[in-house]
C-alpha cells in the first residue's frame, strides 16, 4: 500500500467538496481520477500529496509525504506560463526534493533533468526562456519536471491539457512505459477513452466517491449507470 483514503472527506471553510472517499493505491497502480469541473479532483490530489488534512476520515501514507518519492504536475497555472528561467533550471529544479544537505545540483541531477527533458521531446529547447515555449511546450517541460521529482508516484493534474494528438499519444506511451517499469501513476483527466485503455484503476468523482475499482469492474458499473 502506497496510500490509503479511509472514508475521508475535504472541504473548505467547512464546505465538503469531496466525501466518502475510500481507496487504496498500491505500488505499481496506473490510476485515473475522472470528474466532471468542480467534482473535487485537484483538491483530492492535494489531500493525497499531504496538504490538505481530511475534515473526517484519514488519509494515510505509506511514509511521511515529503518521502515518498512523489513526483507532482499542477494543474497550468497562469503564474507558471511567465517562469523567469530556462526550460533546463526549470526542469532540474524538480530535483530539488533530493539535495538533502548539498547546496547545489549534482551531475546525476543535471544527467537526470537531460534526460527527461528528452524524453518530452523538449532536448533542444533546454536554453530557451521557459516563457518563450509555446502552452504545450511549456505542459511538457514541467511534466518533465514532475518525472525529475517522482521516484515512486507520479500526480498529474490533467497533463494532456493543451496538448496536440502526437504529444497525447507520446506522453500516454510514456506514461504506460514508466508504469511498467514500476512507477505508480495517479492521474487526473477528462479523456475517458483514453483512461479506459490505458488505466488499471478509476476512480469517479462526483462531489463523493462514486466508484472506486479496476477498469473492467468501471465499464460494467457504467452500463448499469446508464441503463
Ligand atoms: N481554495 C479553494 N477555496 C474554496 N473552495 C475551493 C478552493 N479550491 C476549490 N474549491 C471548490 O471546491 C470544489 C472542487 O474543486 P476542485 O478544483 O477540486 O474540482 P476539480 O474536479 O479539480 O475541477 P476541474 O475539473 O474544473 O479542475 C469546487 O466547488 C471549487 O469551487
Amino acid at each position: 500500500m502506497l496510500l490509503s483514503c479511509q472514508n475521508a472527506a475535504l472541504a473548505y471553510d467547512g464546505r465538503v467538496v469531496a466525501d466518502g472517499l475510500r481507496f487504496t493505491v498500491s505500488a505499481g497502480d496506473y490510476l485515473c481520477v475522472l470528474g466532471e469541473n468542480g467534482s473535487g479532483k485537484t483538491t483530492l490530489l492535494h489531500g493525497l500529496l499531504g496538504w490538505k488534512t481530511p475534515c473526517t476520515g484519514k488519509i494515510i501514507h505509506a511514509a511521511q509525504p515529503q518521502n515518498l518519492g512523489i513526483g507532482y504536475l499542477p494543474q497550468q497555472t497562469a503564474a507558471q506560463k511567465d517562469f523567469p528561467a530556462s526550460v533546463f533550471e526549470v526542469v532540474l529544479s524538480g530535483r530539488i526534493g533530493r539535495l538533502g544537505f548539498r547546496p547545489f545540483y549534482a551531475a546525476a541531477d543535471k544527467v537526470a533533468a537531460q534526460k527527461n527533458l528528452k524524453r518530452l521531446g523538449l532536448g533542444r529547447f533546454g536554453r530557451q526562456c521557459f516563457r518563450e515555449l509555446s502552452g504545450g511546450q511549456q505542459r511538457r517541460a514541467l511534466l518533465a519536471r514532475a518525472l525529475c521529482a517522482a521516484q515512486k508516484l507520479l500526480i498529474l493534474d490533467e497533463p494532456l491539457a493543451g496538448l496536440d494528438p502526437a504529444a497525447v499519444r507520446d506522453v500516454y506511451a510514456l506514461l504506460q512505459k514508466l508504469n511498467a517499469d514500476g512507477l505508480t501513476i495517479i492521474m487526473v483527466s477528462h479523456d475517458l477513452p483514453g483512461a479506459l485503455s490505458h488505466a488499471t484503476h478509476i476512480l469517479h468523482l462526483q462531489g463523493r466517491q462514486k466508484f472506486f475499482g479496476t477498469v473492467k469492474d468501471y465499464k460494467a458499473w457504467r452500463k448499469r449507470e446508464h441503463a
